[in-house]
């Protein structure tokens, strides 16, 4: 699984053998520019949504649910859920564990396939303390494990764990029946997702856990100061550039 938030980027992954297709709310750092992901709205994730949906690929398409989209009340959090799935997503993801399980089961009960977030969460990181690992106490891994447990019992198909100690995860993924997706939690779990522009070289930041596989922010960057060399010594626009009348 990668994230994707625009067209052509899920024009290219369509004609991949990737399983899904994530727009995460991680648009909010990477796309938009915030330090965090609390300011993505619902009309972020709609538009974006309908964005990946309009390449019309053949992968799985997931959408985040944003910060406050789905905390207040069941009613909101199907209502919000309804609108990605009209805007052109497979699924939802809401980040939590047990506290959110009459949630999960109420989205799920109107027709909506829901993955789960435990571990990391993002949308939580005031309360957590940063973007740190999370699993470190006894407390802290029991309650991974029964947030697992119970998210999976509330009918989640699937289950993200984020920046957790390998082990954690391991246990968790042999627990439960569902494939488990991890990202910064090794790889003892059914599949992997990773943020789109860290694989691409494209982030400002990127996380310990995420590998580059080409440095695009390079490549552009050549380019683009090629472009500018070429404007500046008349290579570019060529004759193939502009049309000339036949006067
Ligand atoms: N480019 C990008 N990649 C991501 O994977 C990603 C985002 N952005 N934005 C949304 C969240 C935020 N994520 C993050 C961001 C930072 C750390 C990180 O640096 N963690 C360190 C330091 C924690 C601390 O502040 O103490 C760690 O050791 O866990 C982890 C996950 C994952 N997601
Ligand atoms: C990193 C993944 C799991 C995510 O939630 C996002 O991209 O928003
Ligand atoms: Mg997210």
């Amino acid at each position: 699984m990668l994230t994707a938030y625009d067209y052509p980027t899920a024009k290219i992954i369509s004609n991949t053998g990737l399983d899904s297709i994530l727009v995460g709310d991680s648009l909010g750092m990477v796309v938009l520019g915030y330090a965090n992901t609390l300011n993505v709205t619902m009309r972020d994730m709609i538009s974006h949504t309908r964005a990946v949906a309009r390449a019309n690929p053949p992968q799985l398409i997931v959408a985040d649910m944003p910060f406050l989209s789905y905390e207040i009340d069941t009613k909101s959090a199907v209502k919000n859920a309804g609108l990605l799935v009209k805007a052109g997503s497979d699924a939802i993801k809401l980040e939590g564990g047990e506290e959110m399980k009459d949630t999960v089961k109420a989205i799920v009960k109107a027709g909506i396939p829901v993955m789960g977030h435990i571990g990391l969460t993002p949308q939580r990181f005031l309360r957590l303390g940063g973007f740190r690992t999370i699993g470190k106490t006894k407390q802290e891994e029991e309650q991974l494990i029964k947030d697992s447990l119970e998210l999976e019992d509330a009918g989640v198909f699937s289950l993200v764990i984020e920046n957790t100690y390998v082990d954690i995860a391991k246990r968790i993924t042999e627990k439960l029946n569902i494939p488990t997706i991890c990202i910064g939690a090794g790889p003892y779990c059914d599949g992997q997702v990773l943020v789109i522009n860290d694989l691409l070289g494209l982030s400002e930041f990127t996380p310990y856990f995420a590998k580059s596989y080409v440095n695009l922010k390079e490549i552009i960057s050549n380019a683009i100061n090629q472009y500018i060399v070429d404007v500046k010594n008349n290579r570019f626009p060529e004759k193939q550039h502009y049309k000339e009348r036949e006067s």
